[in-house]
């Protein structure tokens, strides 16, 4: 097989296996899509053209619509994508996703679940028909559900009823397309397998849905009997299936076989309806699961060997090791296959993916993947010094597509790994008076990234923490003036012990405060400082110890609570006492040129108390501070093997409400105390230099010095 349709691009070659697709290759390209070339420049792609979808059993509106697509994506987020660990939505989440998938990404089909699985999906389908359907502008809705079940009839099962309850215009069943699953899974025989296809497909066609099939286990399947494996397809198909979709169920499967059997299904297809006029030919489609890591590529390959219909799930949200990603199978298609898969304008399409992968992971309450490709924040970020350097000359250096074409945007991060032109671009962003030309500037810069390498080395991360970054520059400057300084500062922690007796059915402190029993558990059960209880020997009987007072502490708390507050405070015997920690932090500070100050602050621990000594010494300068609160704290142990003497890492991250910015500073230090107060003047620091009026004074002086 040679590669007669080699590309441009460095390390991709396209083979054009088939007589068929080879031809396909001088067809005219997409005018939407753009990408890269060896050389740097931007340049539409030669690739093979696939068949386009042609409007062979789909129902005439969709047919217009998808008429100009080289393949029709099938997104099942909703259904195989809530299979997946950790993945539940609720019905309205999944009628929101249905609308920005038609409205944002413009798919072809939504599968939107089971109907006959959970009445969450029988309401997402009553609901659809009067909130969805009406407004939908590109795609159909999709029910799922199965075959019917051995030895009954459709009319009979109620889950091949619930399909039809679903009122969507598109059903899609699995069957078993595998020799082992029919007969040592369903139980039943080849034929009873083929026959529960065959009548299911048929009577949901008599109904007037348009019917797909999952062949599910296909590529097992075919592997063990291939021509079993076909036959599933064939019945689907001759009952009426607009759609076979090949199933890499187990997710085992690897491109050179997906794309060979693909190529033989799609030969299969048109010999057995060469000579039929009344039967369209059924397209093939793909769903491919990804626990060789291989989901993206299968379907890429199928696609290559014919499939039109292309099932996946944003993100890769799926059972088990989820299924392709849709998030990259999109633009894999559009970008570097040129393949339009985006109904027009296309390219504003694809530039909604990124904004579309972080809308669902919202919903579904997963966390963003940073690194995932096309979409993830650290898709286009550059860290290597001479990765940045040459992207700065130009993007496509270290690029394959261009990052705004999928609603993603470059960044570029300082840390060890720098070289001048990592700075060069932080600094480009920073609003700091840089001047370019500068050797001063220049000389300045140097240091800079000297000081990161340093600090880096101590423990410090400067890649999260770009107000950390900032500060350095412009303690950079010798005509830097900070616009406060934290001279000193000390912590002091204290644990007093509070002790309640019981004195005539109610508890009382030591100094004459007084609390009902009751009021001493639910203190207890909300208090951190877990209190235990001691119990007579094994016994369920409260006693006192040695014939004094019972002490209740609070580690068996459980038994306390279950021990009524009326029995606790009836008993003269028992006597409560709970820990109480104290925390104060001092500071000396100077504010401009004023002489130093001092604060005392209580807090509820200690680097709480250094920030509220800290606040309460800026406050009557900085007014703009009263806008900033603390947004997150991360802590983490550098060299866990040193136990209590190992270095911490601390990032601290802020929130200015009036900006609705988020910056983080970060510092180290083997004194966890000592690297969070660090952490926290620097974000101070910043946010005051960042506020207009005092960040004026300040870059004004610079300009002027
Ligand atoms: C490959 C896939 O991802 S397919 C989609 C899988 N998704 C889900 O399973 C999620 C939704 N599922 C459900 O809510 C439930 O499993 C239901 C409602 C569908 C069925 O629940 P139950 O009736 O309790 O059956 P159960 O879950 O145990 O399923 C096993 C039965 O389904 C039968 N079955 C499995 N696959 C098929 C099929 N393709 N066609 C017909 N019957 C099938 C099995 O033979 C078995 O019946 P048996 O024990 O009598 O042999
Ligand atoms: C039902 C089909 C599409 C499926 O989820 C699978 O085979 O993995």
């Amino acid at each position: 097989m040679l590669p007669d349709c080699v590309t441009d691009g460095m390390a991709f070659v396209t083979l054009c296996p088939t007589r068929a697709s080879r031809s396909l290759c001088k067809t005219r390209l997409p005018s939407t899509v753009t990408r890269h070339s060896r050389l740097g420049r931007w340049r539409r792609p030669r690739h093979p053209r696939p068949l386009r979808c042609t409007a062979s059993a789909s129902s005439a509106p969709q047919s217009q619509r998808t008429a100009s697509l080289d393949a029709l994506i099938y997104d099942t987020t909703l259904r195989d994508g809530t299979q997946g660990e950790g993945v539940s939505l609720s019905c309205q989440d999944k009628l929101s996703i249905a609308r920005e998938l038609d409205q944002r990404l413009g798919v072809a089909y939504i599968e939107c679940g089971w109907p006959g699985s959970n009445p969450k999906d029988a309401e997402f389908f009553m609901r659809a028909r009067a909130e969805l359907t009406p407004h939908l502008r590109h795609a159909q809705l999709v029910a799922f559900g199965a075959t019917r079940y051995k030895n009954t009839t459709c009319a009979a099962d109620k889950q091949v009823q619930a399909l039809l309850e679903a009122h969507t215009p598109v059903v899609t069943i699995v069957g078993k397309a595998s020799e082992f699953h029919v007969t040592q899974i369903l139980g039943t025989t080849l034929d009873e397998n083929l026959a529960m296809i065959r009548e299911t497909v048929a009577f949901l066609r008599a109904a007037g849905r348009q019917v797909m099939l999952d062949a599910e286990h296909f590529f097992d399947g075919y592997f063990q009997n291939a021509e079993y494996a076909l036959e599933c397809l064939g019945v689907a198909a001759d009952a009426g299936a607009s759609a076979v979709v090949l199933c890499d169920t187990n997710g085992g499967s690897v491109p050179w076989d997906v794309q060979r059997i693909t190529e033989r299904v799609r030969q299969f297809l048109e010999e057995r309806y060469a000579s039929t006029l009344s039967l369209p030919t059924p397209r093939i489609g793909i769903h491919c699961h990804n626990d060789m890591e291989m989901a993206v590529a299968n379907t890429l390959a199928a696609v290559r060997g014919g499939a039109i219909i292309v099932q996946g799930c944003i993100n890769g949200y799926g059972e088990r090791t989820g299924n392709a990603s849709l998030t990259s199978v999109i633009p894999a298609l559009q970008l570097r296959l040129g393949r339009t898969v985006l109904p027009p304008p296309t390219t504003e399409r694809l530039a909604q993916l990124t904004g579309v992968s972080r809308f669902v992971d919202e919903l579904a309450n997963r966390p963003h993947v940073p690194w995932r490709p096309f979409v993830g924040e650290c898709a286009f970020a550059h860290k290597g010094g001479l990765h940045v350097a040459a992207f700065l000359k130009h993007p496509v250096s270290y690029q394959f597509v261009d990052p705004a074409a999928v609603g993603n945007r470059p960044r570029v991060l300082v840390s060890e790994l720098s070289g001048r032109g990592n700075i060069l671009t932080k600094v480009r962003q920073m609003d700091v008076g840089f001047d370019e030309n500068d050797p001063v500037w220049r000389k300045r810069l140097a240091q800079v990234l000297e000081r990161v390498k340093a600090l880096e080395n101590k423990g410090f991360t400067f890649e999260a923490a770009d107000a950390s970054l900032e500060m350095l520059v412009w303690r950079a400057s010798p005509s830097y003036v900070p616009p406060f300084e934290l001279v000193d500062f000390s912590v002091f922690i204290g644990n007093k012990r509070v002790l309640f007796v019981n004195h005539e059915g109610c508890f009382v402190t030591e100094d004459g405060a007084s609390a009902t029993g009751s009021d001493i558990l639910a203190h207890m059960s909300a208090s951190s400082s877990a209190p235990a209880m001691q119990r007579g020997n094994g016994t369920n009987a409260w006693s006192s110890l040695s014939g004094g007072p019972l002490f209740v502490s609070p580690a068996n708390l459980a038994d306390a609570a279950a021990q009524s507050a009326r029995d606790l405070t009836a008993d003269p015997a028992v006597a409560v006492f709970r820990n109480e920690t104290h925390t104060q932090a001092v500071i000396k500070m100077v504010v401009g040129s004023a002489r130093p100050i001092m604060e005392v602050a209580e807090g509820n621990g200690p680097v709480d108390a250094v920030n509220r000594a800290l606040r309460k010494a800026l406050a009557p300068h900085f007014l703009a501070l009263d806008a900033v609160t603390l947004d997150d704290y991360k802590v983490r142990i550098l060299d866990a093997e040193s136990a209590t003497a190992a270095i911490t890492r601390v990032l601290v991250s802020f929130r200015d409400s009036r900006s609705s910015r988020v910056f983080t500073t970060v510092s180290s230090d083997a004194n966890i105390i000592v690297a969070s107060v660090n952490a926290l003047v620097d974000g101070l620091e910043y946010a005051v230099l960042r506020a207009t009026d005092a960040g004026t004074r300040h870059r004004q002086h610079e300009v002027e010095t």
